[in-house]
């Protein structure tokens, strides 16, 4: 600090000008290696070195000159002390938490340190992930929207406008320029009703459209790399279908797992599927938030909801809403059986 210079100070006894230069020099100190000390370390330690100056009353009657100031004073500053410490000791105890798997639940108890250790949370530009938004995940598929005469925009508005409460767009056979454009579009759409947009696979296009986030399979970029590129901020879904690969998910940084097939399904091709019992034993093991897919629609919707866990948080559909005539009505009906049958569960 440039006017912690004697000549700057003001024409004040020399006990006065040792408290302002503790003040000045005290707010941006560090001890070691710890922690920048706290303004209440500074309010402190000006605190107790009045209380000392005060002695020879030599303040002009204006700071308490007591014995009882300077016990005060170091109370405050033991206090400050004991919190900055057990704040470390709970930071460094969620770190070294993070790969511990406790019982089988599907709680992830940490699944905050990601967030707790990011610069990005300490100035509040984090973009925190709701599990809750996975309930009903529309996933685009340019063959059905051309089959159906509807371009990916039109396809990603009328999901918004039936209740989805995400979207990912797969296009699998689109050119990189035209996938790109379609993607900015639906960015601009899914931003203005709140609605966050994925990319599958394409960790690129992401980037360009500022997207928020991906959806990675098991032979695309691993989550971890797609975190080092996309940052904190965005949201990564890996798709799943054995406990090893859950616990890989949620080790790389992943903020959901995709499960399935659940059911037999014509959209993705030589797919296993997993079946009812194979989504709940992953949904018991995972301890990231799971969302199924693969051949649900409204008449096996209620039998997944219905499994009720407490980390199964929802359904991605593609082709009982895309391959549909009308998107908007499949998404709102969709949406209302998914509704009835949570508030049931
Ligand atoms: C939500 C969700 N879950 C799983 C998948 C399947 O992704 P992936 O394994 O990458 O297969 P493709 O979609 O690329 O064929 C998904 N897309 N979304
Ligand atoms: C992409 C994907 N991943 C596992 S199953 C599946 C296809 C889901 O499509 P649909 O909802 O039409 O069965």
């Amino acid at each position: 600090m440039p006017i912690v210079g004697g000549s700057c100070l003001p024409r004040i006894r020399f006990r006065r000008r040792l408290v302002v230069v503790f003040v000045l020099t005290g707010q941006d100190a560090c001890f070691g290696a710890g922690p920048t000390i706290p303004p209440a370390y500074v309010v402190v330690g000006f605190s107790a070195l009045m209380s000392i100056g005060g002695r020879r009353g030599d303040y002009g009657g204006s700071v308490p000159n007591s014995f009882g100031t300077l016990i005060s004073s170091l109370a405050l500053y033991a206090g400050s002390l004991f919190i900055t410490v057990a704040k470390q000791f709970v930071e460094s105890a969620l770190y070294h938490s993070k790969d511990l798997v406790i019982g089988n639940g599907p709680q992830g108890p940490f699944d905050h340190l990601f967030e707790l250790k990011s610069p990005l949370y300490k100035t509040g530009s984090l973009q925190k992930f709701n599990p809750g938004d996975l309930f009903l995940y529309a996933v685009t598929d340019s063959g059905m929207n051309k089959k159906w005469g509807r371009s990916i925009k039109d396809a990603v508005k009328a999901a918004i406008e039936g209740g989805a409460t995400i979207v990912q767009l797969r296009e699998k056979d689109a050119e990189t320029r035209e996938f790109l454009e379609a993607a900015k579009a639906c960015v601009e759409i899914c931003k203005s009703s709140g609605v966050p947009l994925l990319i599958n696979d394409r960790i690129d296009v992401a980037l360009a459209c500022n997207a928020d986030g991906v959806h990675v399979g098991q032979s695309d970029m691993p989550a971890w790399e797609a975190r080092e590129l996309l940052g904190p901020g965005k949201i990564i879904g890996v798709s799943c279908k054995t406990l090893a690969q859950a616990e890989q998910a949620w080790k790389d940084g992943a903020n959901y797992i995709g499960c399935g097939g659940v059911f037999p399904t014509r959209t993705k091709a030589a797919n296993p599927t997993l079946g009812i019992e194979g989504l709940r034993t992953v949904c018991l093991a995972s301890k990231l938030p799971v969302v199924a897919i693969g051949g649900i629609n409204a008449g096996n919707a209620v039998s997944v909801m219905e499994l009720g866990l407490p980390n199964l948080k929802g359904v991605a559909v593609v082709s009982a809403l895309f391959d549909r005539e009308c998107v908007a009505t499949e998404t709102r009906n969709l949406r209302s059986i998914l509704e009835n049958a949570h508030s049931r569960s």
